[in-house]
């Protein structure tokens, strides 16, 4: 037999590029399931951490009616996640080559409910919304495909009653939920708040199935600015503590849903619903910091697209699919925009029916989204089957940006981040103002060894944040914390080390006042001499209105000493007291060196000079003045004054 493979009009093979390579490998699942027959088959193994949407299809098994009417099955199932569909006979060229699609799952008529469950990525997808993702699972497809009983199980089970927990046609939401709270239990570190809300769109109205006081009154669907995104205004939301709050939401929410009655299907829902659980985490981490996060799930339950013609629809069952109809198509358009590549960048219809403005973050928003597309087997449906295994074609090439909404985490890595880069910043201040890079990091090898060396943590794109793992984000933070503590450390370190300069510094200037007051006795003694000239007191603001050097003014220079090449420099410094005297008269310095006045002042130079740690500076330089020569005769115009 020869068939086609099913080609999207938008882009290349399907097959392309939706799997990557590493997500090649075939398994077939019919085995996990333990019969012998092709019940559940899959693309691949790990395709829920490649995708972000997911497209199943689930074929329901051929009803009493299409049995009666020897109708018959017109797809076949070549296993690996393959659909093949007749093609729809007749025409000049005798009918249509038979088509191939690819799904992630395919659930043949013959699985179960659990089935659906266990293989179709649900419990991934609620863990993932544990974990803080926006989460939805929707299904679609012809009236009468079973969308109803795959995701609720049949209406009538909810009718008057409440339900048997171990009734084996609980579909998937019952299930989901039984998994959610086990989950939840098992998470005894973590605080955990749901939420839940569950609303129809009928006729284009939304209503709110919880609050059955409203009358049915219909609610405004409104435009956030805040979260960006569309929401029911005065929608009732109930806490659900235990699994029965939750499961009695659902009850509640299927009995006030619109059913109507036509030929294809006792219990056709005649709206779209939504049942969205909200999970609030709160937990806390190592360092006493509260990490909460906002994971969603929504179940969708469309209402079947139908050809009123064979459902025999009129007025009010005919209002109610026309207005169906056309909101499946403008989330027709939503969905074909979207999968292609030229177009998803443009305008999408979002805002063309109520339906597709609440559906669009799942769709392409910040979510994971999982579509099962409800297909029946018999030929009497055929155009309608293939219509909706290429829609489910389409919809997956849709690609969404899943994120966690998780603020208090990302907020404590952006500040430990910043906190670091400011750390950084004042650790290079720090060692460029106190010149210690050469001296601390080079000089100094032991040093530079017994110094802890933590690696910088990784840098990792904020956008990039929402693919990695619990585990790994908490690895992270926990090395940006690492990295902080070693920054702060260095950095309380600089600071000691700076705070030692300063006191030595302090010590040094104690000393020198200590040796300045010294010199003052020492001028005192002087001037009490009727022969020894006083030396003017100066205090160390004087020294530093020297012209000489900086260094040069905080020492204290034996005028007597100062050789003829720094004559000019000593006669400035004794200047300051008259500097228009510089030069001595002949007759005076007569008398000095006959006195011998030169050598009493070098000597009690000398041993100040001892004393002042100043001295030891390797900048300083002396000349040692012989004994009676020329050049100490030079100095000291301030003696002249002293003795004139
Ligand atoms: N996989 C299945 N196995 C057994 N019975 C099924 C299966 N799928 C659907 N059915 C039966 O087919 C009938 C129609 O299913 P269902 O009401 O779920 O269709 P639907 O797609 O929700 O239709 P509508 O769009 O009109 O609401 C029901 O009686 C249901 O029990």
């Amino acid at each position: 037999m020869s068939y086609e493979l099913f080609l999207d009009d938008t882009e290349g093979n399907e097959n392309e590029d939706d799997y990557p390579e590493q997500a090649n490998k075939v398994i077939d699942l019919r085995f996990l399931s333990g019969g012998s027959r092709s019940i559940v088959n899959c693309c691949t193994d790990s395709w829920l951490h490649c995708q972000h949407t997911f497209e199943l299809s689930r074929v329901r098994p051929l009803n009493d009616k299409e049995h009666k009417s020897n109708d018959h099955m017109v797809v076949q199932f070549p296993g690996s996640g393959q659909i093949l569909c007749d093609g729809i006979p007749g025409g000049p060229s005798g009918g249509q080559k038979p088509k191939l699609f690819g799904y992630n799952v395919v659930f043949e008529p013959g699985a179960s409910q659990d089935d659906v469950l266990q293989y179709s990525g649900i419990k991934r997808i609620i863990e993932m919304a544990i974990e803080g993702f926006s989460c939805t699972a929707f299904c679609y497809g012809q009236t009468g495909s079973g969308k109803t009983h795959t995701l609720t199980g049949p209406p009538d089970l909810f009718y008057g009653r409440k339900p048997d927990p171990s009734d084996s046609r609980h579909g998937l939401v019952f299930r989901a939920f039984l998994y959610l709270f086990q989950l939840l239990q098992e998470r005894k570190d973590t605080n955990f708040i749901l939420k839940a809300s569950f609303l129809e769109i009928y006729n284009e109205k939304v209503i709110d199935l919880l609050n059955s006081g409203s009358a049915r009154k219909p609610l405004a669907v409104r435009w956030s600015k805040k979260s960006r995104g569309f929401f029911v205004e005065n929608l009732f939301t109930v806490d659900c503590e235990e699994l029965d709050d939750l499961l009695a939401v659902l009850e509640e929410g299927m009995r006030n849903r619109s059913v109507g009655s036509h030929r294809m299907n006792d219990y056709s829902s005649r709206s779209h619903t939504i049942l969205s659980v909200h999970i609030t985490s709160e937990q806390q981490a190592e360092n006493g910091v509260f990490i909460s996060k906002q994971g969603k799930i929504n179940f969708v339950d469309l209402a079947g697209s139908e050809m009123t013609k064979k459902t025999n629809s009129e007025g009010k069952t005919l209002e109610e699919a026309n207005n169906i109809n056309k909101s499946l198509m403008v989330l027709g358009y939503c969905i074909a925009s979207l999968s292609d590549s030229k177009k998803r960048n443009g305008h999408i219809p979002y805002r063309d029916s109520k339906l597709t403005k609440l559906l669009a973050d799942s769709l392409a928003g910040n979510g994971v989204t999982l579509m099962i597309a409800c297909v029946s087997p018999a030929k009497s449906n055929i155009s309608e089957t293939l219509n909706t295994l290429r829609y489910a074609a389409r919809a997956k090439k849709i690609r969404t940006k899943p994120i966690i909404v998780m603020d208090p985490r990302e907020a404590l890595i952006l500040s430990l981040k910043r906190e670091i880069k400011s750390l950084q910043l004042e650790n290079d201040h720090l060692k460029s103002a106190l010149n210690l890079h050469t001296e601390i990091f080079e000089s100094n090898a032991l040093d530079i060894q017994d110094r802890k060396v933590i690696p910088p943590a990784p840098q990792v794109d904020l956008e990039k944040m929402s693919e990695l793992e619990v585990a790994e984000i908490i690895e992270l933070v926990k090395l940006y914390v690492k990295e902080n503590e070693a920054l702060r450390s260095e950095n309380t370190e600089l600071f000691n080390t700076r705070d030692m300069i300063l006191r030595d510094q302090e010590v040094v200037c104690r000393e020198n006042e200590r040796l300045l007051k010294k010199l003052e006795e020492v001028n005192f003694v002087c001037c009490r001499s009727p022969i020894i000239p006083a030396r003017p007191a100066f205090s160390s603001e004087m020294l530093n209105m020297s012209t000489g050097s900086d260094l040069d003014s905080n020492i204290w220079t034996n005028p007597l000493n100062v050789s003829s090449d720094n004559v000019h420099k000593a006669d400035v410094l004794d200047g300051r007291v008259s500097s228009n005297e510089n030069r001595i008269p002949d007759t005076i310095q007569k008398e000095l060196d006959r006195r011998r006045i030169g050598d009493s002042i070098t000597s009690i130079a000398n041993s100040l000079r001892r004393n002042n740690s100043w001295d030891n500076q390797p900048i300083i330089t002396r000349k040692r003045t012989p004994k009676g020569s020329n050049d100490s005769k030079t100095s000291s115009p301030n003696l002249v004054d002293m003795i004139s």
